[in-house]
């Protein structure tokens, strides 16, 4: 994308899952000029590791801060260079992250997978948030903070993640001690970047409250830690240091990052973010009530509430964790436009793919046009969204997909909307379970690469039984960081009047029909029935699997 202005800009950098995306947007509406986007050289390492090839064990993902790098010093500029902008009219750049994230790293910001002698150990590179292979350590931190009723389970839903600092800090120190050892830092990959980019070393609010579990100034003491496992008694030393407000400048750029990226030295950087809870700029949707769902390969959950409360199942609650000031929500599904594609990689027969070729479409936009016709509940299918496991509101990734209802004449395209529909109904179970918390929710924002697929987001206005504004722009984290970066450059007093200013967004565009609402009422039925039994305990089948799989596999 370029274009051209002669304005003041800034840089909105967002590190994706597979690539990363830089933005340079005018700072006088948001305007985005360009965009470029650096596919990372070794995507999410799921299979082996790069440097020895050995294989991963199941429900592993790493990731390579080469490839973070890569994106500061191939799509920035690139993305500059479209834009026709020349440094002096960048006034400052953000980036945001997915989260939880996380690295150990040396007391100087070396990441220990570019060691010499741990390049090698898995448990040296960055873990992705999607490592879901530290379960059986959140689920003893879990029963442990439930024995000892510690506070800040309840901000939790009353479970953590497998996806968190802990769990993975843990899995660390118990599966490889002495990297945990030379781990003098365990930093998530969204205040490690901004470290790189302006030499300070910050923890920004936003993780260090929804993945690193601090709550009220404080982390879980090392009485808890010590009574997971001795060692991890000072567990906290890794990762306590300044907290930083998000749209705070947490430095200017140095020398080298400047050389980098083209940028001049000293230009403001803003506190580290996620992708997910930045998107609430991009969307204008800082208020409290506006939930904004970013929907792609996962989906994220955020919404501002004036009040704390303590909902069952939910990611967390962080006080100013998306915009000071307020309570911040998150949930999530673990897996969305992940599972579609596992479908299409794996589950498509080869005329279909060919079809989709000859015609010059997706296969994701052949399957739907096949499916989109048909009337609800007609493939007699009802799925369970868990292939990545359960982040809300059962918090159990050891739980995994079902598809229930096939018959001889199921079609993979039938297959494709029941999962889709799944996210539907797993995103209106979030919704409700929130309100019926007592978090309002007055309106459904949606932003993401799945709003590409008009059907899909239909169906979620049908299943929510919600209207849904859409977040614009194509690169809604992008965007969302540009506007912090505003922010931090002290253009924009705080948030709020920056996401005003430089948001996108239409307003009611997609509106649900009464009918379809009313047909996916009963099949939402079969899924809640489905969620409780496979979920709560009606039947182990799904952990029973899990375990023997895992064994299985050794
Ligand atoms: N037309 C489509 N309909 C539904 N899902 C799609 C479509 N095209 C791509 N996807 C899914 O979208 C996901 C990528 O979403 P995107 O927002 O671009 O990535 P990310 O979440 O990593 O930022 C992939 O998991 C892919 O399977
Ligand atoms: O979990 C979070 C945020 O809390 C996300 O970073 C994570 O789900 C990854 O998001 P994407 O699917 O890459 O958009």
């Amino acid at each position: 994308m370029t274009g051209s202005d002669n304005g003041a800009v800034a840089i909105g950098i967002d590190f994706g899952t597979l690539s990363g995306r830089a933005v340079v947007a005018s700072v006088a509406d948001g305007r985005e000029l360009a965009s470029a986007e650096h596919v990372y050289r070794h995507g999410a390492i799921e299979e082996t590791l790069p440097t020895s090839g050995a294989k991963l064990p199941r429900s592993w993902a790493l990731q390579s801060p080469a490839d973070w790098r890569d994106v500061l010093r191939i799509a920035v500029p690139k993305a500059l260079e479209a834009a026709g902008v020349t440094a002096d009219r960048v006034v400052g750049i953000a980036t945001d992250f997915t989260a939880c994230t996380v690295l150990p790293a040396l007391a100087d910001g070396t990441p220990l997978c570019e060691l010499d002698d741990l390049a090698e150990r898995p448990h040296a590179w960055p873990k992705l948030w999607k490592h879901h292979a530290a379960q059986g350590q959140a689920d003893r931190i879990n029963a442990l903070a439930a024995e000892r009723g510690e506070e800040w389970l309840p901000r939790y839903g009353g479970k953590i993640s497998s996806e968190w600092q802990f769990a993975k800090g843990l899995q660390l120190l118990e599966e490889d001690p002495e990297v945990y050892g030379r781990a003098e830092r365990w930093i998530e990959a969204a205040d490690w970047i901004v470290w790189q980019l302006c030499g300070v070393e910050t923890r920004n609010n936003c993780t260090a409250g929804y993945k690193g579990i601090l709550q009220d100034g404080k982390y879980p003491s090392s009485e808890f830690l010590a009574a997971l496992n001795p060692e991890f008694a000072d567990f906290v030393e890794k990762i306590d240091f300044p907290i930083a407000a998000l749209g705070d400048r947490a430095g200017g750029l140095t020398a080298q990052a400047a050389e980098w990226i083209g940028l001049n030295e000293g230009t403001a950087v803003a506190v580290g973010n996620v992708d997910a809870h930045v998107t609430a700029a991009s969307a204008k949707a800082v208020g409290p009530g506006q939930i904004v769902a970013i929907m792609g390969t996962s989906t994220c959950h955020v919404v501002n509430g004036e009040n704390l409360t303590e909902a069952k199942g939910m990611c967390g609650v962080v006080r100013d964790g998306i915009v000071p000031g307020l309570w911040g929500y998150e949930a999530g599904q673990s897996g969305v436009g992940d599972i579609f594609a596992w479908w299409v990689k794996n589950g498509v027969p080869g005329e279909y793919t060919a079809e989709a070729e000859k015609r010059g479409i997706s296969i994701h936009q052949y399957l739907t046009e096949l499916a989109e016709n048909q009337n609800v509940g007609e493939h007699g299918l009802v799925a369970l969204d868990w292939h990545s496991g359960n982040r809300s509101v059962l918090v159990d990734h050891d739980l995994h997909g079902v598809i229930l209802g096939l018959s001889l004449q199921t079609k993979p395209e039938e297959i494709y909307r029941a999962l889709v529909e799944a996210t539907a109904f797993g995103t209106r179970k979030i919704v409700e379970t929130l309100v019926g918390s007592g978090v309002p929710i007055e309106e459904f924002v949606a932003a993401g690469g799945l709003l590409k697929n008009k059907w899909l987001m239909q169906t979620y206005s049908d299943v929510l039984r919600m209207p849904i504004t859409v977040l614009t722009s194509a690169q809604g984290p992008a965007l969302g960081s540009a506007i912090h970066a505003a922010v931090a450059a002290g253009v924009y007093p705080d948030i709020k009047a920056a996401a005003e200013a430089m948001g996108k967004v239409e307003r009611n565009a997609y509106v649900p029909d009464p009918a379809r609402a009313d047909a996916y009422d009963e099949l939402y039925a079969v899924y809640d029935e489905l969620h409780d039994h496979f979920g709560r305990g009606g039947s182990k089948a799904l952990h029973k699997l899990h375990n023997i799989a895992i064994e299985a596999s050794k």
